[in-house]
């Protein structure tokens, strides 16, 4: 089957000679239809060029993106993006459902049609009663709802979102991340997301892209083995969550300079024989220091 998102070997320098910055390389990966893969890596790597790349925002100076088996070279209809700053990608002076049906005025959605999908993607970000506010009447959190629902309201095959939910306050972000699950559920949504947090990585994702510092190349891809149906407190405190971060952790720190070749996970076997190992070096210090204190 022809998987929703394809990336492959790209590549992105910004500028020329001896001032080029090559931001993003040797990328390749897909996503799945239904899928929401998380991409998470060390601050300034590349991960909002990547984005940018995807959504035909800048054209990437070697490789290709295609979106069900179409390559990009302009932003898709299907595809929508939800940034970080909500106060700069709403409209002051729309109102909240204007704000959501604008997009959809440039697509050609008739007038009926634009009132019934804002009213529909309102209520499935709980704001049903808001579309006749501003969204400087809004808290911020509930301004990001807006703009889930202007995505939403798109009907995109692929939701990409940058850092979304970077600028809300710690107890929102947890709303807006239960929110997200909920919606790709209801809707079968295909979403790439972008985050600095290796929790919220692997909180939401069905998998894990984990890159390199700058410039970035992918140094492992992990699937995330939690239940589809999460839990703030119950998902965070489980076995496989508290792994599977620590795992991401140690992907993230312990990078060299510069990773050019994707990171081989270890099977289980390896890794039950570097435990050992660990646990062996363990006991033998602990037979020299009380051999050294009784002799
Ligand atoms: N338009 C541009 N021109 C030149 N260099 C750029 C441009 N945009 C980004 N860069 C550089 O490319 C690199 C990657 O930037 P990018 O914003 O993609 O990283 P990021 O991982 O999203 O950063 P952050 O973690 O801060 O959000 C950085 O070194 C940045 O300075």
């Amino acid at each position: 089957m022809t998987p929703m998102l394809e990336v492959a070997d790209l590549r992105h320098t910004y500028g020329s000679g001896p001032a080029a910055h090559t931001a993003v390389q040797n990328l390749t990966f897909e996503v799945a239809t239904g899928e929401l893969a998380c991409i998470v890596g060390p601050s300034g790597c590349g991960k909002s060029t990547l984005l940018r790349c995807i959504a035909g925002l800048i054209k990437p100076s070697e490789g290709t993106v295609s979106l069900h088996g179409d390559k990009i070279d302009r932003t898709p209809e299907d595809l929508a993006v939800v940034f970080q700053d909500y106060s700069r990608s709403l409209f002051p002076w729309l109102s909240v459902r204007g704000n959501v049906e604008f997009p959809l005025r440039s697509r050609g959605v008739s007038r009926a049609e634009r009132r019934k999908r804002s009213a529909e993607a309102l209520e499935w970000v709980g704001l049903s009663g808001a579309g006749a506010k501003y969204p400087w009447q809004l808290s911020g959190g509930m301004q990001q709802r807006v703009s889930i629902a202007r995505a939403l309201a798109c009907q995109p095959s692929l939701l990409l979102m940058d850092e979304p939910f970077a600028s809300v306050d710690a107890q929102t972000r947890f709303e807006l991340e239960d929110l997200l699950l909920r919606v790709r559920h209801e809707h079968s949504s295909t979403v790439l997301l972008v985050t600095h947090d290796i929790d919220e990585s692997v909180y939401l994702g069905d998998r894990v892209l984990v890159l390199s510092k700058s410039p970035a190349s992918i140094v492992a891809d992990l699937p995330v083995d939690l239940p589809a149906q999460r839990d703030q407190i119950t998902t965070r405190e489980s076995k496989n969550f508290v792994a599977l971060r620590g795992e991401v952790a140690r992907l993230l720190h312990n990078q060299p300079a510069v990773a050019h070749e994707p990171v081989k996970r270890p099977t289980p076997a390896e890794e039950s024989a570097a435990a050992a190992r660990f646990l062996e070096a363990e006991r033998e210090q602990a037979r020299r220091k009380s051999d050294a204190s009784t002799g």
